[in-house]
């Protein structure tokens, strides 16, 4: 860091907010594979995007086929994958930008990591909630099959550990809902908080 200098550029964040019509902020879905992080991303983003919001989203599998090509599943791996997908959070934020990250994010202290990379209320953590007999069920990439067969090492819920959150903004059981609710539990919770208006 030594040696290094902050520079300032004349357009803020604000400015590209006021091009852009509205905040930006980070929604951050956490949980395990299977548990709906990307499905119900997808389709808040696209209630977004239809009522105009600039928006885009970092999903682990996505993340990991290129910046993050070459980490694995340790939990080294893992830490820097999570810290990462946040340094470009906080990019897309500062480029007025809303962010909705889809990655398991299984440890606490890296979430926590990742909100304090943002200010205060430009992070909605998202645990997307569902007992792991439900998502092994569920299995929509053969991953869970895969895991107890031995294919797979280290699989989040089976011999990974998954940390639930402490302190999300929101918890959205994904076996109470349906994909549709669950979106819009999330749009509901952007309304009430002002952070969009629609
Ligand atoms: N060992 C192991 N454990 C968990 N998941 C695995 C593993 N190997 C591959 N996959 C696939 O990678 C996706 C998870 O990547 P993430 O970047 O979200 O994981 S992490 O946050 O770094 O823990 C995950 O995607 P999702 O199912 O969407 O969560 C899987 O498709
Ligand atoms: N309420 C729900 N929310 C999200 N997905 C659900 C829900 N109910 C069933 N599903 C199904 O569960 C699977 C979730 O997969 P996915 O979104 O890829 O999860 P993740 O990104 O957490 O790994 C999909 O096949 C989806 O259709």
């Amino acid at each position: 860091m030594e040696n290094l200098y902050n520079h300032h550029f004349h357009i803020s964040k604000r400015s590209r907010q006021e091009l852009h019509g509205h905040n930006s902020f980070v929604l951050w879905f956490t949980g395990l594979s299977g548990s709906g992080k990307s499905t119900i991303a997808n389709l808040v983003e696209k209630k977004l995007h239809v009522s105009g919001h600039s928006t885009y989203i970092l999903d682990g599998d996505n993340i990991r086929k290129g910046i993050n090509n070459n980490l694995d599943f340790t939990e080294e791996d893992r830490k820097e994958n999570v810290r990462r997908v946040a340094e470009i959070s906080k990019l897309f934020v500062d480029a007025g930008i809303i962010v909705l990250t889809s990655v398991i994010s299984p440890f606490q202290a890296d979430r926590e990591s990742a909100r304090k990379k943002v200010e205060n209320n430009e992070f909605i953590e998202i645990y997307i909630k569902c007992p792991i007999e439900e998502c092994e069920k569920r299995d929509p990439k053969g991953l869970y099959k895969k895991a107890r067969s031995g294919l797979i090492n280290g699989f989040t819920g089976i011999n990974s550990p998954y940390e639930e959150p402490l302190n999300p903004e929101l918890t959205i059981n994904s076996m109470k809902r349906t994909p549709e609710e669950c979106a819009e539990v999330i749009i509901n919770y952007l309304k009430d908080n002002q952070y969009i208006r629609l």
